[in-house]
């Protein structure tokens, strides 16, 4: 049975179809890119896929059973095994939290006592390449790089089944986007943990993710395995894509 599974999933925002008629399925520990210009609705797609957002019609399948309604009780439960990390840091991060606090919050939700939670920390940060040391710190005393391993620690801690990577490293310096993206698929490895990967940038998704849908405006126009997909690219779509892409901006 696949973790995740949309079909024929339709969007559209006040009369102009987003997303027009799309699917995918993600089995148990596997990596699925999503790429696709701005506005293709990568974005749109991933916020149905996790249940932020209602589509207008098809169904998102999470082990099989329909995706419970956005707030409800079921639906908190499920987005504990469903952790994003999206493309700034600093807009997710508690500016008056310390690293800690920030770190402890979700360990808390989980009824976790003020020493268990504690005793979580530095392992939660030695995780991600970060020293000890930084847990009294304040976000804005942390660089971008940092920061985007704070949010990947936080969305560990609860040791979830899927991770919804949105553009994770598109606001981060060219220097540490290697980095970041290196670690989100060593700790990938290690945990069997499913990873879906949004960016625009196919190095990226190429990299990353065992199998690719490319989306151009609403619609899947080729999908298959990362490498084949983009060494033979078939769709014109897809070869304007690769030919398009900004070589030198490229991280890997
Ligand atoms: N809540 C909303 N209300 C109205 N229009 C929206 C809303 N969310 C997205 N859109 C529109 O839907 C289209 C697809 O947006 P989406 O963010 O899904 O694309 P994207 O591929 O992720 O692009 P980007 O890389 O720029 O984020 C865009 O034209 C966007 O303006």
């Amino acid at each position: 049975m696949n973790l995740l599974e949309a079909r024929a999933i339709r969007k559209a925002y006040q009369g102009r179809p987003v997303l027009a008629g799309v699917g995918l399925a993600l089995g148990e520990g596997r990596t699925l890119g999503l790429v696709g210009e701005s506005g293709s609705g990568k974005t749109t797609f991933g916020r149905i896929l996790m249940g932020l957002e209602r589509p207008d019609a098809g169904e998102v399948l999470y082990r099989g059973e329909p995706m419970p309604p956005a707030g409800s009780p079921a639906w908190r439960a499920l987005r504990r095994r469903i952790q994003a990390v999206h493309q700034d840091p600093s807009a997710v991060l508690n500016p008056f939290w310390s690293i800690q606090e920030i770190l402890e919050e979700p360990l808390r939700v989980q009824g976790l006592a003020r020493a268990q939670r504690r005793a979580r920390i530095p392992a939660l940060l030695d995780q991600v390449g970060l020293p000890a040391a930084v847990a009294p710190r304040l976000p804005a005393e942390l660089s971008g790089g940092q920061k985007q391993r704070v949010v990947i620690a936080r969305a560990l801690s609860l040791a979830p089944d899927l991770l919804f990577a949105d553009e994770p490293v598109s606001a981060l310096d060219t220097s540490v986007q290697a980095q970041i993206l290196n670690l989100l698929l060593e700790i990938r490895r290690e945990r069997a943990m499913a990873m879906v990967i949004v960016s625009h940038n196919i190095d990226v998704v190429r990299h990353m993710a065992e199998r690719t849908l490319v989306l151009r405006d609403g619609i899947i126009v080729e999908e298959g395995p990362s490498q084949a997909l983009f060494d033979h690219p078939e769709h014109p779509f897809t070869r304007a894509l690769v030919g398009a892409l900004p070589r030198l901006a490229s991280p890997l």
